[in-house]
């Protein structure tokens, strides 16, 4: 499946908004992260709200959704009808057609796929009783009519990233899918997603809008925009800077100055690769044979000052691989060598001494401490560092803190807010900061800019590029296939735990991994 292509002149747009909102306004404690926002939805377009990492995109989302009250004022007509958002709640905002993907899925990752997808619409509940046949039969109607090709009795957890967004995609539009009066609200659906699969839900959201349904998109990713919406909303810090159709503002350079305010995405084109010529001597990060329970065995090697990409067209092979190197799964054959010596790397304690870093790919599971301010999130995994004697710095402390944030551009540059108050990408840059003040030796990054605005992105490649000129070793997991040819020396793609092939100089481009991946 393909993206549409721009010419939507046969999209039934109707005049009535399907979505109206206005004078939005947020304070959570002190600066408003919303002020006076206003946002117009059409039935029969894609729209795309924009905005750099804690710009108030997801924020307005969730006061659409009825799950995050608005400051006094504001409201939201749907269909004709009007409402103060004061009153409007999640109840109302499903009554009202209005459906949503939020950025953690809403999935349990302990139940079947089958109950996740009728989780709110009781499909077969008779009086009072479930039908579990109904469920698995609606469950495998759904998948196949959204191109997922996974069994409705398995457990959710067991799933791909990729896999989990398309099955929140499939949950939250299957009971629409009929109702032309519908408004679907996805917040980063493709942030994790590889390009195919990105296409893919893309192309399925641009076919719901063909067919007369309003829907409102966020995106980082700047290329979706620009081939599948046809208008967009611009925020910067809470406020919308602009507001109109696409078509005046083709070029994805000239969104990344409407987002940023400045020329970012030229930065971010001056990739780590070319500034950057890996060691002669291959005595950086080496696997032989490496297996474990979830993955055959594999060869591969990383030199000092290289950047590594690694695609998988089916899914699990890339964060095996950085599990098992950072001592997370259990290696059943094959050896390890750092710097060209044997490594028993059985914990993550191990692996860290030895100056290996992993950022996860699931935030919230596995990468973040929630409950904890941003202080102890960058500071966790590094606090011997801090002690004198035995005795902790709290100055040394403090700096460190202060420069992680400044450095890698958190918002707000708060070290004491709580973790899960800041945006989306700001989270994600407070995990990568973590990582990065240590130094490390060598890098196991799945999805590094996942969910980070055009301007943070170039930031964080020009960390990790510093990393690499230093001599580290970069072996980096991604989606993102822009991203790796534009950043990676070389780029392995593997297909059902097998290597498909490496692409490297001229044949590194986006076309190629795509293509690569598309016959795997
Ligand atoms: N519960 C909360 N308490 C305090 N501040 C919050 C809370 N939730 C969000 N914020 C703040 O509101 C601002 C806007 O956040 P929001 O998540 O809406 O940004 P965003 O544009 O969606 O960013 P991203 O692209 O990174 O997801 C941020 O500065 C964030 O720190």
């Amino acid at each position: 499946m393909r993206a549409a292509p721009a010419n939507r002149a046969t999209s039934p747009v109707r005049a009535e908004p399907a979505l109206e909102a206005l004078a939005v306004s947020k304070t959570y404690t002190a600066a408003p992260v919303l002020e006076q926002a206003a946002l117009r939805l059409h039935y029969g377009e894609v729209h795309a709200l924009l905005g750099g990492n804690g710009s108030g995109k997801s924020t307005l989302i969730k006061i659409l959704a009825g799950v995050v009250p608005a400051d006094p004022g504001g409201t939201v007509t749907v269909a004709g009808e009007q409402s103060a958002l004061k009153h409007w709640t999640p109840g109302e905002a499903r009554r009202r057609h209005l459906r949503f993907i939020h950025q953690d899925l809403g999935l349990v990752p302990d139940l079947t796929i089958a109950e996740n997808l009728f989780l709110e619409a009781r499909l077969g509940a008779r009086r009072g009783l479930i039908s579990w046949r109904r469920i698995h039969r609606g469950a495998t109607e759904v998948l196949r009519r959204f191109d997922l090709d996974v069994d409705p009795a398995g457990r959710t957890a067991d799933l791909t990233l990729a896999e989990q967004t398309l099955l929140a995609a499939a949950r939250a539009l299957h009971d629409v899918a009929d109702d032309a009066r519908a408004v679907v609200i996805l917040d980063e659906p493709t942030a994790a997603l590889p390009s195919g699969q990105a296409e893919q839900l893309m192309s399925a959201i641009r076919s719901y809008a063909d067919r007369g349904h309003a829907i409102l998109v966020v995106t980082h990713r700047l290329g979706e925009v620009v081939s599948v919406c046809d208008r967009i909303t611009v925020l910067r810090q809470g406020r919308v800077v602009h507001h109109g159709p696409l078509a005046d503002r083709r070029s994805e350079d000239d969104l990344g100055r409407l987002i940023t305010g400045v020329d970012a995405a030229a930065e971010s084109r001056h990739g780590v690769a070319h500034g950057a010529a890996p060691g002669t001597t291959d005595d950086g990060l080496k696997l032989t044979g490496v297996a474990t329970a979830s993955l055959r065995p594999v060869d591969l090697a990383v030199r000092p000052g290289e950047v590594v990409g690694l695609v998988d067209a089916g899914g699990r092979t890339g964060p095996c691989i950085l599990r098992a190197v950072f001592g997370l799964e259990a290696v059943t054959a094959g050896t390890v060598e750092l710097g060209g010596r044997k490594q028993r790397l059985r914990t993550p304690g191990r692996a860290m001494a030895r100056g290996i870093a992993y950022l996860p790919g699931q935030r919230l599971r596995d990468a973040l401490f929630p409950g904890l301010p941003v202080s102890a999130n960058v500071l966790i995994g590094s606090l011997p560092r801090h002690c004198r004697a035995g005795v902790l710095s709290r100055r040394r402390e403090r700096r460190t803190v202060d420069r992680a944030i400044k450095d890698f551009g958190v918002w707000p540059p708060d070290a004491a807010a709580e973790v899960t108050s800041l945006s989306g990408g700001n989270q994600q840059k407070v995990s990568v900061a973590r990582w990065m003040i240590r130094s490390p030796r060598y890098l196991l990054l799945e999805e590094p800019t996942q969910g980070v605005d055009i301007g943070a992105r170039a930031e964080i490649w020009d960390l990790i590029g510093g990393a690499v000129r230093d001599g580290a070793a970069a072996l980096v997991v991604s989606s993102d296939y822009q991203e790796l040819a534009a950043h990676c020396h070389r780029v392995l793609v593997y297909a059902r735990g097998e290597l498909v092939t490496t692409l490297t100089g001229a044949d590194l481009t986006v076309p190629a991994i795509a293509e690569v991946v598309h016959h795997a």
